[in-house]
């Protein structure tokens, strides 16, 4: 993988093409400025971008396609318009299919992989909530920009599950350890207002747009830093996390498989799932 992404460190062309617009796969779309290079990544998945294997594989094929382009940047966003991500589909582990949840979170090590690895410089315009898995997404870039009176956090704990630990490594890559372990075990999520006094967001945005215009700012920042150098820096800071997981690929799946399927598990997931749709009834 390494050697594949150091293949795109060479400098990058910026897109001739007039706003190529390319619908890479049915969950995700991936548009290229042709003025800045930078390309957007928009899920797609209605009502809430629930992290499904699908949904995993599209953004995994996106984020590959804009290294692979030549982009000069990569913003994630969605296309719905209070959701950026409701985090992991809980119809996935929930009574799963026993081949379906191993390719399930194999493909969720894909996507952190890809992104938390990437060699060009992400940004996520968080216009929506982020819950746990849109959390580790967002928290996954280099920068956050996000729309007010929404939330975000790593919720985990508070649906009696456990953030493995390239989420909370994720997490304490971008807040102050401390913070990262009480919000952690609080379970708690933070309004745009809270993540911005804490650094879990770096910006807020009046609206979708101007989120994804600030995106391209921070992005713009790089453009007179040698690409192959800024990379490569970016994958030395990061190359301990990425490496503990490539690593230990296989028994972080067992450990998941195993921990989903404990009973205890199972039913505190059933309940969540039916406050989650109480909450739609009421
Ligand atoms: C040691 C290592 C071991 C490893 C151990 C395992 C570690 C796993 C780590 C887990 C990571 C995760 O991401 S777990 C996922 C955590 N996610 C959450 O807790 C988010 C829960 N959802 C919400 O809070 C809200 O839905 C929110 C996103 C804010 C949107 O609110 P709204 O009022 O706009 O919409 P709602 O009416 O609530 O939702 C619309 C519909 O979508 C459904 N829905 C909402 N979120 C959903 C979700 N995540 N999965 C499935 N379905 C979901 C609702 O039930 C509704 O269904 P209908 O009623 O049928 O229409």
């Amino acid at each position: 993988m390494m050697r594949s992404k150091l293949m795109n460190l060479v400098p990058r062309a910026v897109a001739t093409t007039s706003r190529q617009m390319s619908t890479a796969t049915k969950l995700t779309t991936v548009q290229v400025d042709d003025k800045t290079g930078i390309a957007t990544l928009t899920m797609n998945r209605p009502p809430v971008n629930g992290l499904n294997l699908e949904l995993l594989r599209d953004i995994h094929q996106s984020i590959e396609e804009i290294e692979g382009n030549k982009s000069r940047g990569l913003i994630l966003t969605s296309s719905n318009p209070t959701i950026f991500s409701a985090g992991l589909d809980i119809f996935e582990m929930y009574k799963p299919d026993k081949e379906r949840i191993r390719a399930f979170w194999t493909a969720l090590q894909d996507v952190w992989l890809a992104l938390y690895g990437s060699s060009v410089p992400t940004a996520a315009a968080i216009n929506g909530h982020s819950p746990a898995g849109g959390c580790l997404l967002a928290t996954s870039c280099e920068y956050r920009v996000m729309l007010p009176k929404y939330t975000i956090g790593l919720n985990e704990t508070k649906l009696g599950i456990v953030a493995p630990k390239w989420f909370m490594s994720t997490f304490e890559s971008v807040l102050p350890r401390r913070l990262a372990e009480r919000a952690l075990n609080q379970g708690r999520m933070f309004t745009t207002e809270e993540a911005l006094a804490v650094g879990l967001v770096d910006e807020v945005a009046n609206s979708k747009e101007e989120a994804i215009a600030k995106c391209a700012q921070f992005i713009g920042t790089f453009a007179k830093v040698n690409p192959l150098a800024r990379a490569l820096t970016k994958q030395q800071l990061r190359a301990e996390e990425l490496k503990q997981l490539e690593d230990e690929r296989v028994q972080d799946l067992e450990k998941f498989i195993f921990f989903v399927n404990q009973p205890a598990v199972q039913k505190g997931l059933g309940i969540y799932l039916e406050s989650l749709k109480k909450k739609a009834t009421k």
